[in-house]
């Protein structure tokens, strides 16, 4: 036999150097940054049709109404024999903000609801999955047996989208699908209000044991109210869920009058601010408001213009950045307002998902600060507790600019990032 031969000991070192991560599309609590949605979920059927059509069905203008299943065939029906169903789109407003979230970040996030276990080609589901982004993950779904929900979205000439929701299984979630170490890693956890309308189904009780899970783990949970008779029916339940675990609270001005009673969006906001640590009020055409809390020794002035309103200089303190009340010794509670980016497009021709743009933003300016905190922990930027990695008057500047992108390009799911630098803005803008 030959001899093996001698090796130098000096010619065999350990490999320093980490070997290169594979893509995944999985998360990994531990590492990534991610947010998680909870939803039900829902596919948009979008129709153009006349008003007399909203009151024939009895379809109250401007809101998300729950359809039985003899309505929504009749409904069904007519579009298809009026030829005014122009196409399909995966919807669910969670599902559509953390859709927005992703694209926006260029980063994961997790959905947690239903998905029909047999999907047939062409079908809503199917428009759903080839709908959503792939920085979406979608393995923790639980499968049903029936179809997701649909959401019939009824445009009238002025652009005003009202929904007709016919729920298949979308609401029968339950808590074994919940994650608790998926949700203790993420940035934030974001659901809204709508599984509060669907008592007895299994989606409320999974629902709640993601907020406790969120609780537990301190990661901050962002609610959005839904429309505005949801909040009007279940005004005392939400508020009891509010105080415990919410930590963002959005909303529009309809549904922030049926939660305060205010009808101007400032006050309201100020009332809200006694319950959440952040509120992000849209305001449709008025543009929208971003309040919270700031520690008074960390507050800073701002350098716009300085506005008032129901309450007196109110933007005084919009450079400074979100804190949460508790982490504050001294708080005090801090407005900013933006109108509409450009005024908003020229032609909107369906507001559908435009709010759901709007927080978003807000969703990807708080994984940034828990990105970075976990990559610069000694960074100034992190010497207090912040909520946000920017100030309330940039992220207003942020979400405004989403929902006019949401507006112009009619859908509630954006298909592409953010320009890099604005074609509006003059080059000099970005050589200051
Ligand atoms: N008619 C409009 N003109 C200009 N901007 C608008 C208009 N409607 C909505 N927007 C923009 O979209 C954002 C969200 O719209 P809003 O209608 O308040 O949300 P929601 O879809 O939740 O009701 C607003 O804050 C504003 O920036
Ligand atoms: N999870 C639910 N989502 C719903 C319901 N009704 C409507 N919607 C979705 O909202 C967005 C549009 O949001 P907005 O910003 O214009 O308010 C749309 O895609 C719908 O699918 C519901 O009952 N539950």
């Amino acid at each position: 036999m030959k001899f093996p031969g001698r090796r130098k000991l000096k010619h065999y070192f350990p490999v320093s150097q980490e070997k290169a991560v594979l893509p995944s599309t999985e998360v990994r609590p531990d590492k990534d940054t991610y947010i998680v949605g909870l939803d039900e979920t829902i596919v948009d059927l979008v129709a153009n049709i006349d008003e007399a059509f909203l009151d024939k069905f009895g379809i109250k203008k401007g809101l998300s109404n729950l359809i039985d299943a003899s309505t929504a065939q009749q409904i069904y029906a007519e579009l298809i024999k009026n030829n005014s169903i122009s196409d399909h789109f995966a919807g669910g407003t969670i599902a559509n903000t953390i859709h927005n979230y992703s694209v926006l970040a260029d980063d994961k996030s997790v959905l947690l609801g239903v998905m029909s276990s047999n999907i047939t080609l062409g079908s809503p589901e199917y428009h759903y999955v080839c709908t959503t982004s792939s920085k979406v993950n979608m393995s923790h779904l639980q499968g049903v047996a029936g179809d997701i929900g649909r959401g019939v979205t009824l445009v009238t000439p002025d652009g005003e989208r009202t929904f007709a929701i016919s729920p298949g299984d979308m609401d029968e979630l339950n808590v074994d699908h919940i994650p608790e170490d998926i949700i203790a890693g993420a940035a934030s956890l974001v659901t809204c209000a709508y599984p509060l309308r669907h008592e007895g189904k299994p989606i409320k009780p999974a629902m709640l044991k993601a907020l406790q899970d969120a609780k537990k783990h301190n990661v901050p949970v962002v609610l959005t109210l839904g429309t505005q008779h949801l909040v009007e029916d279940n005004r005392d339940e939400l508020l009891t869920l509010i105080r415990e675990y919410v930590t963002v609270l959005a909303m529009n001005e309809l549904e922030a009058e049926a939660l305060t009673g205010h009808k101007e969006p400032l006050l309201a906001a100020e009332s809200i601010l006694d319950d959440v640590n952040m509120v992000l009020l849209t305001n449709g055409p008025e543009g929208l408001y971003l309040c919270g809390h700031v520690e008074n020794d960390l507050k800073r002035e701002t350098n716009n213009p300085i506005k008032s309103g129901e309450i007196v200089d109110f933007n005084r303190w919009e450079f400074s950045r979100p804190m949460k009340r508790e982490l504050c010794k001294n708080s005090i509670k801090v407005y900013s307002h933006i109108d509409p980016y450009m005024g908003g497009p020229e032609k909107i021709k369906n507001t559908n998902g435009a709010g759901d743009g709007a927080l978003s933003a807000l969703l990807h300016d708080i994984s940034a600060n828990h990105y970075h905190k976990q990559a610069v922990p000694s960074s100034s930027k992190h010497a207090a507790p912040f909520l946000a990695y920017s100030s309330f008057a940039q992220i207003c500047k942020y979400s405004n600019r989403v929902s006019y992108e949401i507006l112009a390009q009619s859908a509630p799911r954006l298909s592409k990032g953010l320009p890099e630098r604005e074609d509006s803005l003059e080059e000099a803008y970005w050589e200051r």
